[in-house]
């Protein structure tokens, strides 16, 4: 996979290769994704994946996914055509896209993020009432991630997670201004690659805002 010149956009191989990386970048799955629907976003907060393509971890599938797409040449295409704009990001601060302010949005998209990026409860409830500053009141927040998952590595690295319950996100949510629309969550089927990641299922949720947080 290469770079995309003039772009922000960093592949995961990348990103692993970085020493203790600083800022969130953005994995290229998501708005590969997104481009084959032709939506016009912006890839606002960082969507990131440190696991290197063929490594299983939360992100395993969707990896491989984007390692069978064989058009690449036409992806990025269409992916340039598609993308508005591509900004780093991070949950904790109040504007999590400082210095730059966007209107609000209609819909956030989080996957695998905040558990990633916060490190109790209090930094959860904080980065959900962040993140709902991008959004319009009304606005939908879609999110993606696992339960129960302490850890995951990338090669020799560990990263910890936050661990969450349906009812710890429920809870969340609600203290930070937003409504429950669809919660769903699975067990895990396997304990394969336990040790890469001890997720225990997986989560989807679909959530309003109410208020301003
Ligand atoms: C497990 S990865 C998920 C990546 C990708 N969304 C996926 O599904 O594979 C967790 C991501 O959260 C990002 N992250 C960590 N702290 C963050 C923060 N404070 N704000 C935004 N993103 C953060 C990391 O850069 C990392 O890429």
């Amino acid at each position: 996979m290469t770079s995309l010149p003039g772009s922000e956009i960093v592949t995961p191989l990348q990103e692993c290769a970085q020493e203790a990386p600083r800022r969130p970048v953005p994995a290229l799955f998501m708005p590969l994704t997104r481009a084959s629907a032709s939506i016009e976003a912006t890839l606002a907060i960082a969507f990131s994946a440190e696991e290197p393509e063929g490594v299983p971890g939360p992100g395993g599938r969707t990896v491989e996914l984007v390692a069978a797409v064989d058009k690449w040449a036409e992806k990025e295409a269409k992916l340039r055509r598609t993308l508005k704009q591509v900004l780093d990001g991070d949950v904790l601060w109040s504007n999590p896209l400082e210095p730059v302010t966007l209107p609000q949005a209609d819909c956030l998209l989080d996957v695998e993020c905040l558990e990633a990026a916060c490190k109790d409860l209090s930094a959860l409830r904080a980065a959900l009432k962040n993140i709902s500053s991008l959004l319009k009141l009304g606005g939908t927040l879609v999110s993606a991630g696992v339960l129960g998952c302490s850890f995951y590595m990338v090669g020799p690295r560990k990263f910890s997670f936050l661990v969450l319950t349906e009812e710890i996100l429920r809870d969340a949510l609600n203290t930070s201004g937003f409504a429950v629309v669809e919660f769903q969550s699975e067990p895990r089927f396997t304990k394969n690659m336990f040790n890469l990641c001890d997720y225990s299922g997986k989560y989807f949720f679909i959530a309003r805002k109410e208020k301003e947080a």
